[in-house]
């Protein structure tokens, strides 16, 4: 996309000293849980997978592997249900190792496990957003982390556009770093479409982060042309159709965010882009309702009821959008797609990305578990395990995780 940010000259993966190495190795995964306590799983693996190549490359080389990610946003404290416990037993089963996971991030007890740690052994560290260090970038915190190892690897695309001290103030400290296999491959697949992109471009987004996403829409459409469209729908969808005076009822909604949906709608019809949203939507009592019901946004949502997916006039207008588009980026799901009763919109969309003859992009964590669920991922271009993070690449903005291994080289 015209004016796209080119990714920094980064050192290589292949060029870093490894052998018999302490390599604490940052990864992305927070993935989708289902259960709680001990009954917990993992309901998709793909970030897990997308890392693997990077972690059996370091064993090859003789590293002595500590992994570390956050997983969902317990915000500072230990959530027992938040615990990487599930991540490293799915981990152990691709890698066909054991993993040893100590009970905290830092601290004595862990360090003395990565210290008496040999070659080709892993410690996956606690939940890295259990220290409220993490994502108030804190120093004292890094130094920590940075302490645990001689080498650092960042493979995270997925939270690189977080400026978390495992994210950025780590490679400030730890000389010997490089991203990832994935990182690289991640930016080198974006960086090809951002700089070659056909039009009309398509962006679907969803989802329910609407805070953290709303202003990379406001750039995003910036960036964008006549005929480009952005289709929105998921929790997303609900706080623009406030902002066009429909009613929600009791749906997810963020009015604090109504003025910066007007500036999209302002700014889109300034440059004469498409901004679609639903006709329609299929609404509940509660996200786990067993039954759903069709409601026309024009009727306006019942007070005792939640917009919980896309309708089906909606999906067909979604399609029709997205099926012209030659290149179409997806982020987002279309509903609570967990829950079956409200999945029929985002597998629509799955399709509808799928069937287009354009160049296709998803990312994200529940939108490549849906789409992966849809049955269609082989017909997408590129899956991205970044959602946030492939949404602010596309808009062009700097990725902090990617600069900090650039500039403190
Ligand atoms: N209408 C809705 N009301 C409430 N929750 C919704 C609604 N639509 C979608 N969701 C929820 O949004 C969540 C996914 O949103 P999210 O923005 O995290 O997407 P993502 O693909 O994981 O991207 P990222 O990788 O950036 O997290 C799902 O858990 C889904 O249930
Ligand atoms: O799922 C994601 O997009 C990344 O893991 C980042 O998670 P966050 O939005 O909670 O920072």
């Amino acid at each position: 996309m015209a004016g796209a940010m080119a990714s920094p000259e980064l050192p290589s993966f292949e060029d870093l000293d490894v052998d018999n190495r302490r390599v604490l190795v940052r990864v992305d995964f927070n993935v989708p849980l289902r259960g709680q306590g001990d009954a917990r799983e993992v309901t998709d693996d793909t970030r897990i997978r997308a890392a693997l190549p990077t972690l059996r490359a370091l064993i090859e080389r003789d590293a002595r592997l500590i992994v570390c990610s956050h997983l969902g946003r317990p915000k500072g404290k230990v959530v027992d249900d938040l615990s990487m416990g599930p991540v490293a037993g799915r981990l152990s089963e691709l890698l066909e190792r054991p993993i040893r996971l100590p009970d905290e991030v830092v601290g004595d007890g862990v360090t003395k496990l990565v210290n008496d740690t040999r070659a080709g052994e892993i410690v996956l560290l606690e939940n890295l957003r259990f220290e409220p260090g993490e994502e108030a970038n804190d120093p004292e915190f890094a130094k920590a982390l940075a302490k645990l190892c001689d080498a650092y690897v960042n493979d995270a695309f997925g939270a690189s556009h977080r400026a978390h001290a495992s994210v950025v103030g780590v490679p400030g400290l730890v000389r010997a770093h490089a991203p990832g296999l994935l990182m690289a491959a991640e930016l080198d697949a974006l960086g090809r479409l951002v700089d070659n992109i056909a039009r009309p471009f398509v962006a679907v987004v969803g989802g329910a982060k609407v805070s953290d996403k709303l202003g990379v829409l406001v750039a995003l459409t910036e960036r964008l042309q006549a005929d480009d469209a952005i289709v929105i729908g998921g929790a997303m969808a609900n706080t623009f159709l406030l902002a066009r005076g429909s009613v929600l009822g009791g749906s997810r909604v963020e009015r604090a965010l109504l003025a910066e949906c007007k500036r999209v709608f302002a700014k889109a019809a300034a440059r004469d882009v498409r901004v679609i949203l639903p006709v329609d939507l299929r609404c509940g009592a509660a996200l786990d309702s067993d039954d759903a019901q069709v409601v026309a946004v024009a009727d306006g949502v019942p007070d005792d009821a939640l917009a919980l997916d896309i309708g089906p006039r909606s999906e067909a207008n979604f399609a029709s959008v997205i099926s012209a588009g030659k290149t179409v980026f997806w982020n987002g799901p279309m509903g609570v797609f967990e829950n079956p009763v409200f999945a029929a919109g985002t597998m629509a969309v799955a399709a509808a990305v799928a069937d287009c003859g354009g160049y296709t992009l998803v990312g994200g964590g529940d939108s490549v578990a849906a789409l992966n669920a849809s049955g269609r991922a082989d017909d997408i271009n590129h899956i991205s395990t970044g959602g946030g993070a492939s949404l602010e690449f596309v808009e062009g903005r700097e990725l902090p995780g990617v600069t900090a291994l650039a500039s403190s080289n």
